[in-house]
């Protein structure tokens, strides 16, 4: 049987580049772990594709899933629900591959409960004043809202201590680069536990 694969979550305050990140390491080739797309009760924006962004479905059909213990996590996050399906990151952990999750700080906090083994990423803005102002420019969501989610904010970079590892998302190449050396280490960490590399390695 395959050694099971590592879990990967990044979390970190809305706006402060969570997704940008995630879409630049997949971009890059270089990896072999399977992003697991989220599902939501959120209406899609311009642009975004059901199944490729996020599995888009009704409140109704969220509910159903959570009553029937089909979600990893979930959150309810400006009034809407974003959750991670159990099933995907069960069957491709089981198969040998690393997971990806991007998601917000409650179902990290989830995540963490159940999966302890995972390896836990903060991203972080500069300050606040910068992280505001990413929100406005991405230009998704109107002034109420930004408030509502600036609100947040400071309670989630609170959370910060209970994660393996901050990044700092101020240069994007230089915070992709850091989470993809995490991950690095994070395997090697894993790989010297196996006898046939102690011999190699000597006394750990
Ligand atoms: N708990 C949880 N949060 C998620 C999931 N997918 C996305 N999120 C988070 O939900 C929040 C809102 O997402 P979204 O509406 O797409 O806005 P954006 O991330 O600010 O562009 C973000 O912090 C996401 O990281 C998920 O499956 N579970
Ligand atoms: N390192 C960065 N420097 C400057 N702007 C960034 C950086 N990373 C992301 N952004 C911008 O910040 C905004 C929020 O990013 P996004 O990925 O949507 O955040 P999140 O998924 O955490 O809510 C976007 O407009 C994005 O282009």
């Amino acid at each position: 049987m395959a050694k099971r694969g590592m879990l990967i979550v990044l979390s970190g305050p809305s706006g402060v580049g969570k997704g940008t990140v995630r879409k630049a390491i997949f971009e890059q080739k270089d990896n072999d772990f399977q992003y697991s797309i989220s599902m939501t009760t959120r209406q899609p924006r311009n642009g975004e594709v059901n199944g490729e962004d996020y599995f888009f479905v009704s409140k109704s059909d969220f509910e159903d899933k959570i009553a029937h213990g089909q979600m990893l996590e979930y959150a309810k996050y400006v009034d809407n629900y974003y959750g991670t399906p159990l099933q995907y990151v069960n069957q491709t952990l089981d198969s040998g591959k690393d997971v990806f999750l991007e998601i917000e700080v409650n179902g990290a906090r989830q995540v963490r409960e159940k999966m302890p083994d995972g390896v836990f990423i903060f991203l972080t803005p500069p300050d606040l004043v910068e992280l505001k102002q990413r929100i406005i420019n991405r230009g998704t969501e109107d002034m109420a809202t930004i408030d509502k989610r600036m609100g947040k904010a400071v309670d989630e970079i609170k959370t910060m201590r209970d994660y393996d590892y901050a990044v700092v998302n101020d240069d994007l190449v230089v915070a992709v680069d850091e989470i993809k050396n995490i991950i690095k280490g994070e395997h090697l960490r894993v790989t010297r536990v196996y006898p046939e590399y102690q011999e190699m390695l000597g006394e750990l």
